[in-house]
Parts: structure tokens; sequence; C-alpha cells
């Protein structure tokens, strides 16, 4: 196809409440959207990039800068774009995977549109619905924690995951446990918090028979997750680390970790995200798909992402009112703690342009 025009859409969505992390406390989410129009149609892509580098190296800002000087100028010259060729045509940029993603993305949704598959087809779901978790923030206190995940609960939630770091993470640990019960899905994420140091420390979580220890020390460092294995019977998981196919396949091999939080955004696109998922099922490494606090335009190709045979899991793929009172698209509402895969062509979803203008932080960059 010809990509004719690459819009930026800047939008900042307040979010339901707080959320904490061990690397900051966030109100308000900054979405970046990437629409392509091209002779055969639109497409949309939302950018997971966080508006600070405190997540990863990449941030709102800095994302769109490569998406205006260096992706979008890519396919606008080219003749013939598809969303396969994609990731070769900006092979010449080095990193900015998320950045990327939103573009790759959004020629997939035009491509896919067109052709009337829905993601799901394309990435090769098996299930209709996918079984969903739920990701608690660090509380301003032990009962707020308790009563958050009551309502969490109740709403059907099938996994809950809490976030800790140090000064936070035995002890809400050991209350939800305990107000949960034994046989419920219960998993921490770190999110690099913690060092070598903490090993000791980190082992007496294996107290509370959980799913996981997601990502606890900082992504370059797979030795240091290697020992911390040998030394816990939790298992680890990786997250912020796993950038592609080929760190995903070293890790796992190196036993640095045995469960994987594949996340679209973060490996550069659903394609490198199919091939993880794939790679993983050979290798036995079960996966669940993460989230980046997405509008429904990212999470529902996460939730086709989430529905392929090896994401068996329940993954952060939580209903839109987990952080938005209201969406940029229809809703996804928890059914019996799942939500149903999207069926329509590309990502199945209608983007609601009225609410893209109320909430847009500046006027959309539309580069042609
Ligand atoms: C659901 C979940 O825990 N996501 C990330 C962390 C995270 C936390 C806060 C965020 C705020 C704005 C944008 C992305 C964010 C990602 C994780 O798994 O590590
Ligand atoms: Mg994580």
């Amino acid at each position: 196809m010809k990509v004719t025009a690459v819009e930026l859409h800047l939008l900042a969505m307040p979010l339901v409440r707080p959320f904490e992390t061990s690397f900051g406390r966030q109100t308000a989410r900054t979405v970046l959207l990437v629409r392509v129009r091209t002779d055969v149609g639109d497409g949309w892509g939302e950018c997971v990039a966080m508006a600070d580098p405190v997540y990863s190296s990449e941030y709102v800002a800095g994302a769109e800068a490569v998406l205006r000087d260096y992706l979008a100028p890519a396919v606008l010259h080219a003749d013939e774009v598809t969303a396969e060729g994609f990731a070769g045509l900006v092979s010449f940029v080095i990193g900015h995977r998320m950045a990327k993603a939103a573009l790759e993305t959004a020629l997939l949704d035009a491509e896919l549109r067109t052709a009337e598959r829905s993601f799901g087809d394309y990435f090769g779901a098996v299930r209709d619905e996918v079984d969903c978790g739920v990701s608690v923030g660090v509380a301003p206190s032990i009962p707020e924690l308790l009563d958050e995940v009551a309502g969490y609960v109740d709403e059907g939630y099938r996994r809950i995951k809490l976030k800790i770091k140090p000064g936070w993470d035995i002890e809400p640990v050991r209350e939800v446990r305990e107000l949960l019960g034994p046989d419920a899905l219960l998993q921490v994420d770190a999110n690099t918090a913690y060092d070598a140091a903490d090993i000791r420390h980190l082992r007496l979580l294996d107290a509370y028979e959980l799913l996981l220890i997601e990502q606890p020390f900082v992504e370059e460092d797979i030795a240091t997750h290697i020992q911390l294995a040998r030394e816990i019977e939790t298992p680890v998981c990786l997250d912020e680390s796993i950038l592609g196919v080929g760190v995903a396949v070293d890790a796992i091999e190196r036993h640095a970790t045995s469960i994987i939080n594949i996340k679209a955004g973060r490996v550069g696109g659903y394609l490198e995200a199919v091939r993880i998922h794939d790679a993983c099922a050979e290798l036995g490494v079960p996966v669940w798909c993460g989230g980046m606090l997405e509008t429904g335009v990212g999470r529902a190709a996460n939730v086709a992402l989430a529905a392929l045979e090896n994401f068996t899991l329940p993954g952060d793929t939580s209903a839109s009112r987990r952080y938005f009172a209201e969406d940029l698209t229809e809703p996804f509402e928890l059914v019996d703690g799942r939500l149903r895969v999207p069926t329509a062509p590309g990502s199945g979803v209608t983007v609601r342009e009225e609410l893209l203008r109320a909430w847009a932080v500046r006027a959309p960059v539309i580069l042609t």
C-alpha cells in the first residue's frame, strides 16, 4: 500500500486512581497515537511509551521526534509499504522499539481492515476471550491496598499482581495472600527496583506461593536474574529485559527466567511479539500479555495477542475502567474475569474522533 500521510496525535487522559510503582506515581496517561492514511484506508497504532523515560529509555516526546524525523519519512517516501516489510524499512534506526511498534501496528491495522481480517485471525488466536489479571499499585497503606484488591476480586479478575519495591514488599504480599486465600493467583512486579544484595530478602517471598516475581533487577542485568533464579523457588519473569526474540531465547537458555511478560510495544511490534510467543512455545516457557495502560486502541491488539495458544497465564489486559473513566474506543468490559477478542477487521475497534479532539494536548502533527 502507499502511505499518503502519517498523523501523530497527543492526548492526555486522567487515570481513575493514581498508579504508583517503584519508578514513580502516575495520575494521568499521556497517549501518543499514530494514524496512517493510505491508498487502501486508514489504520491506528498506539505508542506505549510513558511521558517520562522512567520505565524504559523511550518517552513520548522522544517517540514523537523519531516518528516525525525518521520513521514517518521512511514510509512516506516508499512507493509500496507493508507491515511485514516495515521493520526492514526502518532497521537503519537503532532502538526506538515503542515508536516503531506504533507505526507498524497502524500499517497492519490499515492492511487488515482492507483485507477484512481481524488481528486475532492474523496473529493465530485460538480463543474467543482471554483470562484477565490486574496490576495493583503501591498503596498509601495496607488497609487501602486490601480495599483496592478486594474490589478487583469482586469485579472477577482472575489474577492479582502487586507492585513491590524495597520497603513495600513482604508485608503487602503477606496481607494480600491472607485476604485472597491460599489458592488465588498472585504475583509481584518490582520494575527493576532491587539489586543482588536483596536476593536473601526476596527469598522471603517463597512463603506466599506466588506465580512469579517480575523483573526484580535492571533491564541489562541477566546475570543477577540467573543468580536469583538459582536461589529462589518463586519463578522469575522478565519484562523490561525482553526487547526481542533473541534476548528472550538467550535469557531462557541461561535460566535467568522461566516465564515471559510479552509487550508488543516494548519489543518493536506485534510481529516480533508473535515471534517471541512462538519461540517460548518451542522452549516450553509460558507467556502472558503485559500492559502499558493502553487506550482501547492498544488494548484491542493486546487482547488479540493474548488469545494465542501459549499465552497460558492471565495478563495485565484489564478492563478499560481499571484506568479510564471513559475510553477512546468502545470500552473493554470484564465478563467473568475475561475480555472478548475483537472479531471485526483490523484491531476491531473504532477511535471516537470527538474524544480525539476533546482530549488533544495540541493539534495533531500531519506528515505527508
Ligand atoms: C500494568 C503494569 O504494571 N504495567 C507496567 C508498568 C507500568 C506502570 C505504570 C505506567 C504508567 C503509564 C504508562 C505505562 C505504565 C507502565 C509493568 O508491567 O511493568
Ligand atoms: Mg512489569
